[in-house]
């Protein structure tokens, strides 16, 4: 017997057991007729005498991943989840939740008002809504605290992490994790208990289990949240959420719930992450200026790849390839480095191993010092020093070296990939690919095509990155490709700020409140200054042009601060030296501290050049490091190097650490208000006439003449804007 009509399918299998099965590809998400179905197959099942006990599980082995993402933000129509979730728990027959693939969010919140929950061993859990600016609003953070006591539940919800059945089990979360089919098992289990009473099953009347140090535990979570979340308020509501469950009674507790998710759902901060779950994935549908796409693009097989050259780069790379299962073949022409990265890799391989249970790959790697020994590779990625002759050098014996079709990857994070690619004979089958430190750790991979990199090519280093567990993210080929260029208008902006009169500590501190972890100058004293001096060095900036008659901060045409190489010149090269921007205890210590030094330093500086200082506050920071940023974003757009806001976003915050709940750069821009970005460039502009990257980009100034349409109807402007060009 089978009702196929809705989104919930019911069948009775096994004679007396109603089978409810969501049906909503590709997740089983909880629209508003998966509500509708749920309710009324639910209902079906309680009132038909022969029933005896209701299974719950989803289509295609995925049970459901929660609350449908699209609807929020629209008028939300059909059956309330929390009503829906208190009638399966009220029910008198045995309702048992089949969990397989995901049980996420609104899914797992589903499952918590079942009776019982089966798990297949490989299915994963648990309650991601902070991710998306929201908590879990139904029934969520009272359930689970009565279920697996306030510690454990706070750790899931303020963080939204995913949890393995077996952990699900070990936590209480589920009652039995199974290797066979766990529907088959769900359906035999509910008979089982049948005709039993399910009063002491319904999660909504258990007591909330205490912890004897209460308050300190809320106090120290808080604390560790507000640290942590930067100015991000749903991990915020979800530790008062679930400090009401743990002191209020239950349908109090809901109300609370309501309550702190009424005021998340609305916020700007819930848009924007929601913005980014799905920029997240527009991103892997890449299409390149040549009208070449994801869909259309076959990526070759990769089994076997090769890492030259193994700094702190090659040997992270390396790290993360042999944790995706392929062979790796690690060359290093230098023996002493070669040594150094063989402990190095391991080390990183135990330990990222050990954190997850799992084998370390260790004989995954073959190191060698000879290039010879990437004969037989697929693919390769070059991570010698950044050095366009030395990278030549390196790709010319590559190309003598590998079989026919070997994809050639370069890392490198600023030079010409197309310029690289020309050198050699196949210059279809090169590509960047910039990873980000450390390349084991950071999500982000840029892939760098140039105009005669292959779709294919393209496509193998998307999937690789991929499999990787990378946000990958196609760009074209340009001076520091997306997420540097935008870099270089900024850290200016930051420069000049200190030559009017700010400080280091001060523009950090609006930067940080704003979000991002570190601020502009404590990010450069991480990354070491030497970095960006050597870049500047190789663009003939560092020296002034005395002979023109310009003055020592103007170069090539246009302002210019020699603060950062006046500091290096010092060798304050930053954290690994002791002293940059900051002081530090000693050499390679991480804590930040004011220097006298510095300030004295400055003051002179400003004397020596005539230089008034006045007073700066944060907004001005923020309105010309990240409109400097966005204007530039704004330009990339305009050169096709990305193809959408989505592409600029994620590289952003998967790279660069803006913030997740401001969206990335083009969100946030579209939510002050395009006319107002422009209306302060202008300003800006007017003030500082000598600074090209304040000069609003044409497309900026085309979208706000057509009214600033919201960002996912930017693309048609852009196109049409292209065309015109
Ligand atoms: C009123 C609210 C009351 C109560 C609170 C309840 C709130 C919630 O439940 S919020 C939702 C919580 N759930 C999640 O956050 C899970 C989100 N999804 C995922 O993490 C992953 O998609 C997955 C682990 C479930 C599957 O991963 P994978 O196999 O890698 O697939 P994709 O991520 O590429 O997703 C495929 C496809 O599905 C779309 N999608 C996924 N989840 C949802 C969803 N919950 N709602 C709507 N759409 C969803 C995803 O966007 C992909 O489609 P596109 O490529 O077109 O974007």
């Amino acid at each position: 017997m089978c009702d196929k009509g809705s989104m919930a399918q019911y069948t009775r299998v096994s004679g007396f057991v109603g089978l409810i099965t969501l049906q909503n590809p590709p997740v089983n998400a909880l629209s508003a007729a998966v509500r509708q179905g749920i309710v009324d197959m639910v209902e079906r099942a309680l009132s038909d005498p022969i029933v005896k006990s209701v299974v719950i599980c989803g289509q295609n082995g995925n049970f459901c991943g929660g609350a449908d993402i699209k609807e929020f933000g629209t008028n939300m129509s059909g059956p309330p989840l929390v009503p829906m979730i208190d009638a399966i728990e009220a029910a008198n027959k045995p309702v048992v939740a089949a969990i397989e693939g995901s049980a996420l969010g609104g899914g797992l919140e589903l499952a918590l008002g079942c009776h019982y929950r089966i798990a297949h061993s490989k299915a994963r859990l648990g309650l991601p809504e902070v991710t998306l600016g929201l908590l879990p609003a139904a029934g969520g953070t009272q359930r689970l605290s009565r279920l697996i006591g306030v510690p454990a539940a706070l750790n899931l919800i303020t963080t939204g992490i995913h949890v393995t059945a077996a952990q699900a089990l070990q936590l209480g979360i589920v009652d039995q994790v199974t290797d066979h089919n766990a529907v088959e098992v769900a359906v035999t289990f509910s008979l089982s208990v049948a005709g039993q009473s399910m009063d002491a099953r319904r999660i909504s009347t258990y007591p909330c289990p205490l912890p004897s140090d209460f308050d300190a535990l809320f106090e120290g979570v808080m604390q560790k949240v507000r640290q942590s979340a930067r100015g991000a308020i749903a991990p915020v509501a979800c530790v008062q959420a679930v400090r009401a469950a743990a002191t209020l009674p239950y349908t109090k507790g809901m109300e609370r719930e309501q309550e702190l998710m009424a005021t998340l759902f609305t916020s700007g901060q819930a848009r924007a992450q929601q913005y980014c779950f799905f920029a997240q994935r527009a991103v892997g549908r890449w299409r390149m200026p040549s009208g070449a796409r994801w869909e259309t693009s076959k990526p070759m097989p990769v089994h076997k790849a090769a890492v030259i050259g193994l700094g702190t780069m090659g040997r992270g790379i390396t790290v993360a390839l042999a944790q995706t299962g392929l062979s790796v073949v690690a060359v290093e022409t230098q023996e002493k480095q070669l040594m150094e990265a063989k402990q190095a890799v391991s080390g990183m391989l135990e330990r990222g191993a050990k954190r997850h249970g799992v084998a370390p790959m260790l004989d995954r790697i073959s190191y060698s010092q000879n290039i010879q020994a990437v004969a037989e590779v697929d693919l390769v990625i070059e991570a010698v020093f950044e050095d366009m002759a030395l990278k030549t050098e390196v790709f010319q014996q590559l190309s003598a070296v590998c079989k026919p079709g070997t994809l050639l990857c370069t890392n490198t994070s600023a030079l010409d990939v197309d310029k690289l690619a020309s050198e050699m004979p196949n210059p279809e089958l090169v590509v960047g690919m910039h990873f980000f430190a450390p390349a084991h750790v950071m999500k982000l991979l840029e892939v760098v095509y140039g105009p005669r990199s292959s779709p294919q090519a393209v496509a193998t280093a998307m999937q690789l990155g991929k499999k990787m567990g990378k946000v990958s993210v196609a760009v074209g080929n340009c001076r520091g490709f997306v997420g540097n260029r935008m870099l270089m208008p900024y850290l200016q902006q930051a420069f000049f700020l200190l030559e009017e009169g700010a400080t280091p500590e001060l523009v950090d501190r609006a930067l940080e409140e704003f979000g991002f972890p570190m601020g502009v100058f404590r990010m450069s004293d991480l990354s070491g200054l030497d970095i960006g001096w050597r870049v500047r060095k190789r663009d003939e900036l560092v020296e002034p042009d005395m002979a023109s008659g310009q003055s020592a901060r103007i170069r090539q045409g246009s302002r210019y601060s020699p603060l950062g190489d006046l500091l290096c010149e010092q060798g304050r090269f930053g954290q690994k030296t002791g002293q940059g921007w900051y002081r530090y205890d000693k050499p390679g210590s991480r804590v930040a501290r004011s220097d006298p030094w510095l300030h004295s330093f400055l003051v002179e500086y400003r004397a020596r050049h005539g230089l008034v200082p006045r007073s700066i506050d944060h907004q001005e920071v923020l309105e010309r490091c990240l409109y400097a940023l966005i204007n530039e974003g704004f330009r990339i757009l305009e050169d096709g190097i990305a193809a959408g806001p989505e592409d600029i976003d994620v590289i952003y915050v998967f790279g660069y650490g803006w913030p997740r709940h401001r969206g990335g750069p083009m969100f946030y821009a579209s939510m002050v208000g395009l006319a107002k970005i422009l209306e302060r460039l202008e300003h800006y502009q007017q003030a500082h006439p000598d600074v090209p990257y304040l000069q609003p980009s044409s497309l900026l100034r085309r979208l706000v003449a057509s009214d600033s349409p919201p960002i996912h109807r930017w693309r048609e402007v852009i196109k049409k804007y292209q065309s015109q060009l």
